[in-house]
């Protein structure tokens, strides 16, 4: 299957995706007026940022139980209903704790929305479509940060809190009347859900917990999201710009270029995965490494580091977005179809729980170390800038030893199950071989 009727499913889905990404990431763009509107401080800001992740994180597994019990289509569409209640609530909140509330209706509404899109691809496109596809959702979704950044503060800046929050929501309506005019399940009536017990759904949660190919996915989305998301979405303008002492400008650019070259990449991951099944962990491995070294490059450096390191630095931050979209692929390719949103649901929780854990350790130890005197008064002084971001190191090593305990495990079942892994020497060998063959045999078909 793969007709017009299925692009135009995929189309309304993404849709969904990229507006509940503008919706999640409108709060972040709106810091200086809610600190006006609510009288509040800095932390007690950071607290809706971290109730909305909590909701989103802890949503995941039920979410994803429900996808495969009712579908996509009844999620995307209550998702988006969710996401207009919260963005209603915050237009017209005047204290801290209402303001949370709508937060917390946006993160759960958020929260049913990129897994329920997942679950219809393969419902809809035919196997190989799928790892590029799984790509171009998640690269069209991350837009939905640039109408945060773009029209919405043009209209919070011409208009204010109220009508600038009110659009927004506006946009969730128009996602809700899409799904439910454009999205179907699948293309057979009745079928893309599966009617389950609640017994029988606590065995098909087990199910997917117990494969090791999930956890191979939650622990690449642990370890490779988590630096970009950490970076862009809290920690990475603060110390550009009061550690390393760039322009606004400059961290700015900074800021575009991890979103270009996400963009730039998804599709390359995408082809990678679909060619190269056997080798999805060993990419991921690849990018853990590059962003580990990066790092350690960037905080041993004795001053400011040099621009082009930086470049280099948010260029491979960048890169674990579409990275951590191969967690997906193992979720999808390691289950059955009546428990992948389930599993899906468990993966995605990895990466936002690597990041919230690495946020909140940053700005801890930013904290002790202005308390103990170390930063000579000035929060975001590169030396303890240098300190805090380390923790970092340690969050990726954990990741990256896990992914490699447990693709050790994914791959002695594949033996046991008569589909052993080829080591990747005697493949790049085979490569040779047949190339040189080719090459010995003109007029054989390519
Ligand atoms: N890996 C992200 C999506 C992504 C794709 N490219 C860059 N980022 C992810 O896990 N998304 C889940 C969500 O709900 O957004």
């Amino acid at each position: 299957m793969d007709s017009s009727r299925a692009w135009l499913v995929w189309a309304a889905g993404v849709v969904a995706y990229l507006v509940a990404v503008t919706q999640r990431t409108t709060f972040g763009v709106a810091g200086i007026e809610a600190t006006d509107r609510f009288d509040a401080s800095a932390s007690q800001l950071s607290v809706f940022t971290v109730v909305q992740l909590l909701v989103y994180a802890g949503l995941q597994v039920p979410v994803g139980v429900l996808v495969d019990r009712w579908g996509p289509r009844i999620l995307i569409v209550a998702g988006g209903v969710l996401m207009t209640a919260g963005q209603v609530q915050l237009a017209f909140a005047e204290s801290v704790g209402a303001g949370i509330v709508g937060r917390l209706l946006v993160g759960a509404g958020d929260a049913t929305t990129f897994i329920s899109v997942l679950r219809l691809l393969p419902a809809w496109f035919p196997f190989h479509r799928i790892p590029v596809l799984t790509q171009w959702t998640g690269i069209i979704g991350q837009l939905g940060q640039i109408v945060s950044v773009v029209p919405f503060v043009a209209v919070l800046s011409a208009f204010g809190w109220q009508p600038a929050f009110l659009g927004a929501a506006s946009l969730s309506v128009l996602a809700v009347v899409l799904a439910l005019v454009m999205i179907r399940d699948s293309p057979e009536a009745g079928s893309g859900r599966s009617v389950q017990t609640l017994r029988q759904t606590g065995t098909s949660l087990a199910e997917a917990w117990k494969q090791p190919g999930t956890r191979l996915g939650l622990w690449t989305h642990f370890t490779i999201q988590f630096p970009g998301t950490v970076f862009v979405l809290m920690w990475g303008y603060p110390y550009l710009v009061r550690a390393e002492k760039l322009s606004d400008g400059v961290a700015s650019a900074l800021l575009s270029l991890f979103v270009v070259v996400g963009i730039a990449c998804g599709p390359f991951l995408g082809r990678y995965v679909g060619r190269h099944p056997l080798r999805r962990s060993t990419m991921v491995l690849a990018i853990a490494a590059a962003i580990g070294l990066a790092w350690t490059a960037v905080l041993l450096q004795p001053g400011p580091a040099p621009l082009p390191l930086l470049i280099l630095l948010v260029t491979t931050l960048a890169v674990g977005g579409p990275g951590s979209m191969i967690a997906f692929d193992f979720a999808r390719t390691f289950n059955v179809a009546s428990r992948l949103g389930t599993a899906t649901g468990i993966v995605n929780i990895g990466g936002f729980l690597a990041s919230l854990l690495s946020m909140f350790v940053i700005g801890v130890i930013l904290d002790l170390l202005l308390g103990s005197g170390f930063s000579g008064g000035d929060l975001y002084a590169l030396a303890s800038f240098r300190i805090a971001m380390a923790a970092q190191l340690v969050v990726l090593a954990v990741g990256t030893v896990n992914v490699v305990i447990i693709r050790g495990r994914v791959r002695r079942r594949m033996a046991e199950q008569g589909a052993p892994v080829p080591p990747i020497r005697e493949v790049i060998a085979r490569e040779r071989a047949r190339r040189r063959g080719r090459r010995g045999t003109p007029g054989e078909a390519p």
